[in-house]
C-alpha cells in the first residue's frame, strides 16, 4: 500500500461553504477525511474564497515498496489541525494549514458532496466557481475530475447535479464548452475543425473573449457524457508515464436563465507537473513540461494572491489564468484539490506548495527526534554562531531579480549566475583546493573532488537523509571553520563530510553536472524560472538545470556556491593581497616568484580569517577584482591550456573567433604556415570556402576538416594558446 496515511484528527469541524448553511464536512467518513480550518473559505488565508484540499490516491501496483512520504494531522500552537507531509527516508517535513484532507479510501462522490454541492448551489444563483485538480503526473487528477464508469469523477457528478437543478427551474439552460490550454495556447476540444481559439480582451470591462470556442447545450447526462468523451479523446496526451495529460483541460458549464442570472463553473484538470530530468525527455517533451510548470507557477501565484486577498492579482501572466479571470477573482469560489500519488516527497511538497503556498507554515529539514546524538547539533551550532558574527559578504555579488509575488524567499529558487560566474564555479568546483580541507576529506575516504570527478551521487535514500543533516546556509561557515581550525582534524573531518554531503545532495540519481549549481541568497526575494519552468513561489522545488543535469531534490546551493565563490573570490584573503596580486599580474611579466606556495596562501587566508573573527577587518574584496586577481595571478605556473581555461570567457570566445577568422580568410600560403595545417587540410579549407564565404563559424566546425575534436583542440592549442603563453616560440 501507498505510504500516505491520514491520521484521524481528534476533532472535526463543521466547515461550511458560503451559500449553504450547515454544510457539514462530517458527511465524509472520519476514517478517510480530515477537515480543518476556521470554517470559512481559505482557512489559512485572508478569508478569501479559496479552498485548498488534498486527496491522496491509493497505491497502485507500480507504487509497491515506494513509500516516499507520510501525511498526518498535527495540532498547531493554538490547537488548530495542521497537515504535515514528511519524507519517509528523512526527517524533512512541511506543514500546511489546509481545509480538508481526503485519504485513500475516500470516494470521489464523497468529495463532491463535501466540496462541490455548495458550489453548484452558488452556480444556480449566478456565481462563478472554479475547481482545479493539481498534482504531479499520475497523482490522480483525471481520476478525480473525469473518473471512470465505476467511479464517476467530479465533472460527471457536477453535470448530473446541475442538470437536475436546471430541470427544477425549467427556464434554465445548461451549456458546456471544453477546451485545452497547451503550451499557453487554447484549443477547442468540442469542435476539432475550429483548431486554435483566439483569446482577446473584450471591450467590456476587462473581460476576455474566446473566438472559436463553441458552447453546446446539454439536456441530459447521457448527452453530455458523449460530448465530453469525444472531447477527452482529443486532449493531448503524452506517453511518458502511462498516458499522461500534457495540457490543461477546462470544462466550463454555464447555467443561464433568460431573465435573471448566468453562472459559470469551470472544472479544470490540470496537466501534471514533473521533474523533467527523471524521464529523459526529448526536446518537445521538455518544452511542453516547461510550459506546464510555468503555467502552474503562475496559477499558484494567482491562487496565493487570491487566498491572501492581495490587491493585485496577476491574471494576465498565463493564458489559463487570463481566460479564467472572471471565475477566479471577485466573489467567485475557488477549490484547489492537490492530488497526491506515490511520487517523491519533493513532488508531493511541490504539489502542496502550488495548491496552498500561502498556507505553508513551516518547513523543516531536520528534526531533533531523528538525530541520534547531539553531535550534529554541535556541528551546526558552531558555524551558525560564526555566521552570526560575520558581515554578509560574497553571495551579494550575485544579482537577484526581486519578485513582487514572493513575500517570502522561495527556497527552491535560485537565480541564474552569469556565464562568467558559472564558468568560475565550474573551474573551482572543488573543495580540494584547500590542502587543509582536503586532508580531512581524504581521511573520510571521499574527497569532493573525487566525488565530482567520478560523478557519484547519493542515492535517493542517502539524499533524503543528507538533506536532513544540516540547514543549507551553514556550509559556507563550515568551510571557513574547517580552514581555520586546522588543529582540530576530527572536527574538520566531520564538517567537511557534511559539506560534501550537501554539495552532492542536489541530485538523487545519475550524474552531477558541475554547471548546475547556482548561487542562492536566502535573504532575498526574487523571481526566476528554471529549465523546467517553475516560476516564483515558495514551493520546495529544485530549479536551475544547465545542460543535462539530473537532480531530484531541493538543494543547498548557497553552501556550495558560497564555498566555490569563497575559493574563487578569495574572500578569505585580504583585499590588499588581492590588489597586490592583481598589480603583479597586470604588469604582464610572468614571474613564478609571484606564485605563493599553497601553504603560504592558506596561512594568509587563515590570518585574515582570524582578523575577520576578531572584527578587525570587515572589508570584502570586490567580486570582479577578486575574480580577475585569481584568474590573472594563476597562469604564471600553469600550462597554456590552463591559462586559456582561466582566462575571461569573452576572451576565450574572441580567441576562437579570431582563429576561425584566420582559417576562413587567410591565403593558402598563410594557412600552410600554421601548425598542424598540411597541404591536404589547407586544400579542404579552400574547398569549403568555395561552398560558403564563412565555412567555419564554430569551434566544432573544425571537424569539417576531418579533424577529431581532440585534434582540433590540439591544433588550436599549438597555434593560439602557445602564442599567448610563450610568445617567443
Ligand atoms: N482515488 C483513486 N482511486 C483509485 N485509483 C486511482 C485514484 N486516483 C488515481 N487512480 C489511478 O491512478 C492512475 C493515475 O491517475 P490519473 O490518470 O488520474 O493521474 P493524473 O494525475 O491525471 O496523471 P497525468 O497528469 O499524467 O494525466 C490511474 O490508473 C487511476 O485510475
Amino acid at each position: 500500500m501507498l505510504s500516505p496515511r491520514i491520521h484521524s484528527p481528534s476533532r472535526f469541524k463543521n466547515n461550511s461553504m458560503p451559500g449553504v448553511a450547515g454544510q457539514s464536512r462530517l458527511a465524509v467518513s472520519s476514517r478517510a477525511a480530515v477537515t480543518t480550518g476556521s470554517g470559512n473559505h481559505g482557512g489559512g488565508g485572508g478569508g478569501g474564497l479559496v479552498r485548498a484540499v488534498v486527496r491522496v490516491r491509493p497505491g497502485l501496483e507500480s507504487d509497491r515498496d515506494n513509500k516516499p512520504f507520510h501525511i498526518k494531522v498535527v495540532k498547531g500552537v493554538d490547537g488548530e489541525d495542521l497537515f504535515q507531509i514528511s519524507a519517509t527516508k528523512s526527517s524533512r517535513l512541511e506543514t500546511y494549514r489546509l481545509d480538508a484532507c481526503y485519504g485513500e479510501e475516500t470516494k470521489t462522490r464523497e468529495i463532491f458532496v463535501a466540496e462541490m454541492d455548495a458550489m453548484i448551489a452558488s452556480l444556480c444563483q449566478g456565481l462563478n466557481s472554479t475547481v482545479f485538480a493539481l498534482g504531479a503526473i499520475g497523482g490522480g487528477k483525471t481520476h478525480t475530475m473525469k473518473g471512470s464508469r465505476e467511479e464517476p469523477g467530479l465533472i460527471p457528478l457536477a453535470l448530473e447535479k446541475i442538470l437536475a437543478e436546471a430541470e427544477k427551474t425549467s427556464c434554465s439552460k445548461v451549456e458546456v464548452s471544453y477546451y485545452q490550454v497547451y503550451m499557453d495556447r487554447c484549443y477547442n476540444l468540442l469542435d476539432p475543425r475550429v483548431g486554435e481559439v483566439s483569446v482577446f480582451d473584450s471591450s467590456q470591462g476587462g473581460r476576455v473573449r474566446l473566438r472559436g470556442l463553441n458552447r453546446v447545450c446539454v439536456k441530459s447526462l447521457a448527452e453530455f457524457q458523449k460530448i465530453f468523451d469525444d472531447g477527452c479523446a482529443r486532449r493531448l496526451m503524452g506517453q511518458t508515464v502511462d498516458v499522461s495529460s500534457r495540457s490543461h483541460a477546462v470544462l466550463t458549464v454555464t447555467m443561464s436563465s433568460s431573465s435573471t442570472f448566468s453562472g459559470k463553473l469551470n472544472l479544470v484538470d490540470l496537466a501534471g507537473h514533473e521533474i523533467d530530468c527523471k524521464t529523459c525527455n526529448d526536446v518537445v517533451r521538455l518544452s511542453e513540461q516547461r510550459h506546464v510548470n510555468k503555467s502552474l507557477s503562475f496559477l499558484s501565484n494567482v491562487i496565493s494572491a487570491l487566498d491572501t486577498d492581495e490587491s493585485r492579482v496577476s491574471f494576465r501572466d498565463s493564458t489559463l489564468t487570463r481566460i479564467l479571470q472572471d471565475s477566479l477573482g471577485g466573489n467567485s469560489q475557488v477549490l484547489t484539490i492537490a492530488c497526491l500519488g506515490a511520487s517523491s516527497y519533493l513532488e508531493a511538497s511541490t504539489t502542496m506548495n502550488l495548491v496552498a503556498r500561502s498556507r505553508h507554515i513551516t518547513n523543516r529539514s531536520n528534526s531533533l527526534e531523528d538525530i541520534a546524538s547531539g553531535e550534529k547539533s554541535e556541528v551546526e551550532a558552531e558555524p551558525r554562531h560564526w555566521q552570526e558574527s560575520q558581515p554578509k559578504t560574497p553571495v551579494k555579488s550575485v544579482s537577484l531579480v526581486p519578485s513582487p509575488m514572493c513575500p517570502k524567499p522561495p527556497t527552491y529558487l535560485r537565480p541564474c549566475p552569469s556565464p562568467a560566474v558559472r564558468r568560475a564555479l565550474m573551474t573551482d568546483l572543488s573543495i580540494g583546493n584547500s590542502p587543509k580541507l582536503r586532508a580531512p576529506l581524504k581521511e573520510n575516504g571521499a574527497t569532493l573532488k573525487a566525488k565530482f570527478a567520478t560523478a557519484e551521487c547519493p542515492t535517493a535514500q542517502e539524499n533524503d537523509s543528507i538533506q536532513s543533516m544540516t540547514p543549507p546556509s551553514n556550509t559556507d561557515m563550515i568551510v571557513a571553520s574547517a580552514v581555520l581550525k586546522d588543529t582540530d582534524i576530527k572536527a574538520s573531518s566531520q564538517k567537511a563530510s557534511i559539506q560534501h554531503s550537501e554539495c552532492c545532495s542536489t541530485c538523487k540519481v545519475g550524474h552531477v553536472h558541475l554547471q548546475r549549481e547556482v548561487p542562492f541568497h536566502q535573504d532575498s526575494d526574487f523571481l526566476c524560472t528554471d529549465s523546467s519552468g517553475f516560476v516564483g513561489g515558495t514551493a520546495q522545488r529544485p530549479l536551475i538545470q544547465y545542460d543535462n543535469p539530473i537532480y531530484q531534490d531541493d538543494s543547498p546551493p548557497l553552501d556550495m556556491v558560497s564555498k566555490t565563490l569563497s575559493s574563487r573570490i578569495g574572500v578569505l584573503s585580504p583585499l590588499s593581497s588581492n590588489i597586490k596580486i592583481l598589480d603583479v599580474a597586470r604588469s604582464s611579466t610572468v614571474d613564478c616568484s609571484n606564485c605563493r606556495p599553497a601553504d603560504e596562501d592558506l596561512s594568509h587566508k587563515v590570518s585574515h580569517q582570524q582578523s575577520l573573527l576578531a572584527g578587525n577587518d570587515c572589508e570584502t574584496p570586490e567580486f570582479s577584482a577578486a575574480i580577475n586577481s585569481s584568474r590573472l595571478s594563476a597562469p604564471a605556473c600553469s600550462s597554456p591550456f590552463e591559462q586559456f581555461n582561466n582566462c575571461n570567457p569573452n576572451l576565450q570566445r574572441t580567441l576562437v573567433k579570431q582563429y576561425l577568422n584566420v582559417l576562413n580568410t587567410a591565403t593558402r600560403e598563410e594557412l600552410l604556415q600554421l601548425k598542424g595545417m598540411g597541404p591536404k587540410r589547407v586544400a579542404r579549407i579552400l574547398e569549403l570556402r568555395d561552398t560558403s564565404p564563412e565555412p567555419l563559424k564554430e569551434f566544432q566546425d573544425l571537424t569539417k576538416l576531418g579533424l577529431s575534436e581532440r585534434q582540433a583542440h590540439s591544433i588550436f592549442h599549438s597555434n593560439v594558446l602557445r602564442q599567448i603563453a610563450f610568445p617567443s616560440t
